[in-house]
């Protein structure tokens, strides 16, 4: 649906050249809800900004639907873009145009009639939930009122892909959650594949299926959102992860173990099927070792339920070894862990 090949973005400024792309690829498939996370100047917007071509790659290609943007004249680009509704982190609605005459825009521009605008405008109010507010101005509107404004003007046209630049970046958490279920509904009941931009893990964690996760121009990271959520590989997806699950010791646990200083642990992953089963009982039950469980979390993850355990084992090392091999052979992620790692104030 969406793919970027080797894609190179270079902003010169002042004789300064800035690297805000270095080597993208990604795939994003029908139907995904996909999530593109990084810290402030890592080049989300650039990123999602050149996949409806507001910005041009320096080198790469941007498909969509197949196509190469780049080799599109300009009334072939315009109609692909067509295609293509974005919504942004502060609305830009017009502010001297009532809420009608904002979700019009596309229409109009696309030279619509007035009975087939008024319908279709109609409709899209009504599917935001903002059929009471058509004679209003945006600044009557509250931030998440604006937003669906912003969302009923991208579904204008019709398009088959939404992209949301930092979309509910400016709202409060609860209306930031009725947002997302927005979204969650375009995309089910509409099957339009959504492309999100955020720092926030939550928004992730929330409503996508894929992930990227990018750092200073790259993908570090990408995959299954439950994947990428149970073995985050690189220390800044790590320190995402954290932010909505947790998965590290408490510090009073902490400091109990420092007593024993080297000796590992294991960071038990469950997911999906392995999460419901007994594994950790039958484990324990079939050997002669010793289980300390430090710590349990379970997360819901894309209706998938997401467990880390963080246990010590003592006693022979062949039977350790054996009840590791045990976890892995159902489906348990395991990781070892030494003790001080979770000891940030040893480091
Ligand atoms: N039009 C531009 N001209 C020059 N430099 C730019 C331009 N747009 C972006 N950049 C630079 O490219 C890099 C990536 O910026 P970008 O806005 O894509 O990051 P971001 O991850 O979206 O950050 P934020 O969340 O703060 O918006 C930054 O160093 C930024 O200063």
């Amino acid at each position: 649906m969406i793919e970027l090949r080797d894609v190179y973005k270079t902003f010169t400024r002042k004789e300064m050249q800035i690297d805000a792309l270095k080597g993208i690829n990604l795939k994003v498939e029908k139907g995904d809800i996909f999530g593109v996370i990084g810290y402030s100047g890592a080049g989300k917007s650039t990123l999602i900004r050149l996949v409806n071509y507001l910005e041009r790659p320096t080198k790469g290609q941007v498909l969509v639907a197949g196509h190469d943007l780049g080799e599109y004249n300009d009334r072939e680009l315009r109609a692909a873009k067509k295609n293509i509704g974005m919504i942004f982190q502060h609305f830009n609605l017009l502010e001297s145009k009532k809420v009608f005459d904002n979700v019009a825009i596309p229409l109009v521009l696309l030279k619509k009639n007035k009975t087939e605008i008024r319908k279709r405008v109609e409709e899209l109010l009504e599917f935001v939930g903002l059929s009471d507010k058509a004679g209003s101005y945006p600044s009557e509107l509250s931030g998440g009122q604006k937003q669906r404004v912003g969302i009923a003007r991208a579904l204008a046209s019709n398009p088959s892909i939404l992209l949301c630049d930092e979309a509910t970046s400016a709202l409060d958490p609860q209306t930031t959650q009725s947002i997302l279920q927005l979204l969650k509904r375009i995309n089910a009941e509409y099957n339009i594949t959504v492309m999100i931009i955020t720092h926030e893990m939550s928004v992730i964690q929330e409503i996508c299926n894929k992930v990227a996760v990018m750092e200073e121009g790259r993908i570090i990271e990408q995959g299954s959102v439950l994947d990428v959520f149970g073995h985050p590989k690189h220390e800044t997806t790590q320190n995402f992860v954290k932010t909505v699950i947790q998965n590290s010791l408490t510090p009073s646990v902490q400091k109990s173990i420092k007593a024993e200083h080297g000796k590992l642990l294991y960071k038990l992953n469950f997911i999906g099927e392995s999460a419901s089963e007994p594994i950790l009982y039958e484990m324990i039950r079939s050997s002669d070792i010793k289980v300390n469980i430090l710590f349990a979390n379970t997360t819901e993850i894309q209706e998938m339920t997401l467990g880390t355990v963080i246990i010590q084992l003592n006693g022979d090392q062949t039977e350790i070894n054996n009840a590791i091999a045990f976890l892995k052979r159902n489906g348990v992620g395991v990781e070892e862990v030494e003790s001080y790692v979770f000891d940030h104030s040893n480091r």
